[in-house]
Formats: C-alpha cells, sequence, structure tokens
C-alpha cells in the first residue's frame, strides 16, 4: 500500500539538472582563485544549481526551519538521563522564542515552525496566545508558530513492538511532504530539518544501524549525557529492537516504511516526508544532526535522487551521525561537537550555504579581471 499523495511526491523527485551541474563546474574553474581553493563551498555552489537547474543558483534565502516534536515509548527502557516531559517544556521554550534554535534562527532571518508530531504531554496551556496556526502557509519570521500534525501521542516502546503503524508512517511521510510545499508555496527559498523528542537518539541509531547495514555499538551514542553503564544498555536496547523487527518483518525486510514504522519515530517520519517534498519542490533541505541524518536514510530509501537536494549543515557528536552521512554521501559543512537537535547545527550553517551561491554568483572570473591563469 502506497498512498497516491505519496506516488506523486516520489514521481515528482528528479535527479540534480546536469547542464546546470557542468555550468557550475565549468564557472567555478574561471573565477579568480586555484581550483578547489574554496574547498566544500565549491561543490555547496555545485549541487545547488543542479537543483536550481541554474547557474548560478537563486539565493537560498529566507529560509524556514521546521522543528518536529514527538515522544518516544522506548524512554520507558531508561535510554535517556531527562524525563520526557522536557519534550513539552521545549515545545513551549521553541514558542516562547528562548532556545538555541530560537537565538541562531533571529540571528539568520529565520523564520520557526515547531510541528507537534506526537507529544505525550499536552501542549494547550504551554502555547502562547496567537503561537497556534493551522498550517505552514502562515509561517512568518517574526515569531515562531506551532502546528498541530499529531499522528499519534508518542510511538510505542521499539524494543517490545513496532513504534507506529504502517498508515501512521505514511500519515507522518505525508504530513512532512505538505509542510514543505507550504514552505516553498510561502517563498522560503531554503527549508531547514531539526527534531525535538527525548529518547529519540535511540530510535535514531535504530534506523542508522538498519539502513546501513552497520553493527548498533558503532552508530549509538550518548545522546543527551548517559554514562558507561547507562550506553551500554542503551546499545543493547537497540540490538533487541533491530532483532524483533527482523523477526516480525520478514516478508517485507527492505521495505523503507516498515522500517520507519516497526523502528523510527513519529518525528522521524514527518522530517522524511520533509525531506521529501523539499526535493520534490526543488527547494534546498539543510539537515541537522543524527535525527534528521536518519530521516533522511528513510528518504532516500523510498527515492535516491533526495539527496540531491540535501546539504548536511554539521556533523553531529552522535557518532550514527558520521556513518548516516557517509552512506548519504554528504559532507557537513560545519563540526563544531555539537549534539543539541533543534536544528541548529543546520542553522548554523545556512551563512556559509548563501556565501557559497554568492561567490559562485558574484565572483569575477579570470577574463573579466584580466588575472593570468596558471601556466601548467
Ligand atoms: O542532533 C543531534 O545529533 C542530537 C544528538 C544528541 C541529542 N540530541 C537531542 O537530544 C534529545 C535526544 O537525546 P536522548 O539522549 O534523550 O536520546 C532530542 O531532543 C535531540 O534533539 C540531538
Ligand atoms: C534541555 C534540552 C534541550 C534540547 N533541545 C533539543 N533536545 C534537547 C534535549 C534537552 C534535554
Amino acid at each position: 500500500m502506497t498512498d497516491d499523495r505519496l506516488a506523486a511526491t516520489l514521481d515528482a523527485i528528479r535527479p540534480a539538472d546536469q547542464a546546470a551541474l557542468d555550468a557550475a563546474r565549468d564557472r567555478q574553474a574561471r573565477l579568480t582563485k586555484p581550483l578547489g581553493a574554496l574547498g566544500v563551498l565549491e561543490e555547496v555552489s555545485v549541487r545547488l544549481s543542479g537543483l536550481a537547474g541554474t547557474c548560478p543558483p537563486p539565493d537560498p534565502s529566507p529560509a524556514a526551519v521546521a522543528v518536529f516534536a514527538a515522544d518516544h515509548g522506548v524512554h520507558a527502557q531508561g535510554v535517556s538521563p531527562w524525563p520526557q516531559e522536557v519534550t513539552a517544556q521545549m515545545v513551549a521554550n521553541f514558542l516562547a522564542g528562548g532556545a538555541a534554535v530560537n537565538v541562531l534562527a533571529r540571528q539568520t532571518g529565520s523564520a520557526v515552525v515547531v510541528v507537534d508530531a506526537g507529544v505525550v504531554t499536552p501542549l494547550d496551556a504551554m502555547v502562547p496566545e496567537g503561537a497556534r496556526v493551522p498550517d505552514a502557509s502562515t509561517v512568518e519570521p517574526d515569531r515562531p508558530r506551532l502546528i498541530d500534525r499529531v499522528v499519534r501521542r508518542g510511538s510505542d516502546d521499539i524494543s517490545v513492538r513496532p513504534a507506529m503503524t504502517r498508515e501512521q508512517a505514511v500519515r507522518g511521510l505525508l504530513n512532512g511532504i505538505e509542510i514543505a510545499g507550504q514552505l516553498a508555496a510561502s517563498g522560503y527559498r531554503c527549508l531547514v530539518a531539526g527534531d525535538m523528542g527525548i529518547a529519540n537518539t535511540t530510535a535514531s541509531a535504530a534506523l542508522i544501524a538498519a539502513f546501513t547495514g552497520t553493527d548498533p555499538a558503532e552508530v549509538t551514542g550518548r545522546g543527551t549525557g548517559i554514562d558507561d553503564e547507562a550506553h551500554r544498555h542503551k546499545v543493547g536496547v537497540v540490538r533487541v529492537a533491530l532483532a524483533r523487527r527482523t523477526a516480525e518483518n520478514d516478508t517485507h525486510p527492505q521495505d523503507p516504511i516498515d522500517i520507519l514504522a516497526s523502528i523510527g519515530g513519529l518525528e522521524h517520519a514527518q522530517i522524511a516526508g520533509f525531506v521529501l517534498g523539499a526535493a520534490a519542490h526543488r527547494v534546498p533541505i539543510v539537515l541537522d544532526g543524527v535525527i534528521a541524518g536518519a530521516s533522511a536514510l528513510v528518504a532516500a530509501a523510498l527515492s535516491p535522487a533526495v539527496v540531491d537536494a540535501c546539504l548536511a549543515g554539521h556533523r553531529s557528536a552522535e557518532p550514527g551521525h558520521a556513518v548516516a552521512l557517509n552512506h548519504l554521501g554528504l559532507t557537513p559543512l560545519v563540526d563544531l561537537e555539537l549534539r543539541l537537535g533543534e536544528g541548529s547545527g543546520a542553522v548554523l550553517a545556512l551563512p556559509l550555504v548563501r556565501s557559497a551561491v554568492a561567490v559562485l554568483s558574484e565572483m569575477a572570473t579570470f577574463d573579466t579581471a584580466g588575472v593570468t591563469e596558471k601556466s601548467s
């Protein structure tokens, strides 16, 4: 079963435009610098040209950050040192403008939209007057907004049973697709995928292990900060979840939606849809940390060409993130040992993404500047 709207989105996703890629590479070679001297920025400008189908590509601004929030049944296994209600309390903090992502979004003139994808604690008493909006088409950089896209209030414990049904996973994907479409239609030229969900590094590790075939010990990290003993236990919980899925899903072992429904989370489903939606609308999407990385693996398994729309904002300290990025073939723009989530690392990278485009658009060529090219 694949929903028609999901099928239509997958159908709309096309790989990068080869002529625009060639034109951008050719122009990079003619700019007044040794080829490759601007390192990863050059590749970013080429990727964005391929996505836009023009060289140079448009300025990727303004940006909108969608922070997908949800809770996780696997929290009951003692995989996080933080109580579950922190997910809802941080949603309130995002809406009040006091979280790290708000500070960084203000610095870059980016809008923040918080998506309730399945937070367990009731949010109503915590939502400021006027912050709740029906959809993402009225989101503006002036103040953070909340949209309600609850598929269910919290996932089930992935070490015991599937996180959600396949139908719920599809609904999550569709929500993310719709939000990306609304932000693109509202004039946002760059999307950022962020997350909030106590215990979500456990489901992220499980997804990364499943999609990359890596052992749980290599992709499971300390999340918000657990000690050695709790970390050993967390690796064991991920192993149990993977073994349960393999035993239960043996008729469709490779189906990305089944894997997502079995060992993922509600925010992973919506972020994966958000990536698909951005790629279908050919709007660049900057991924944040390990949660967005795990979700992008789901999207890429559904449509490999989505990777051409993705940029890795940073590399998280969580070990599974590097494994996910390597599998996706993405180079992180910054590595500041961040492990916060919320979209913070991706928003930090936005000025670099704009710089990459500005360089390709505005730098002089050897011809126009009258600079002699290298002799051999
Ligand atoms: O972005 C990351 O790579 C990242 C790494 C570690 C923790 N986090 C954030 O911390 C929360 C999950 O951590 P934990 O330990 O409760 O699984 C969740 O809200 C994430 O946004 C995020
Ligand atoms: C305080 C806090 C803030 C966060 N932001 C994203 N994940 C988080 C987890 C915690 C615990």
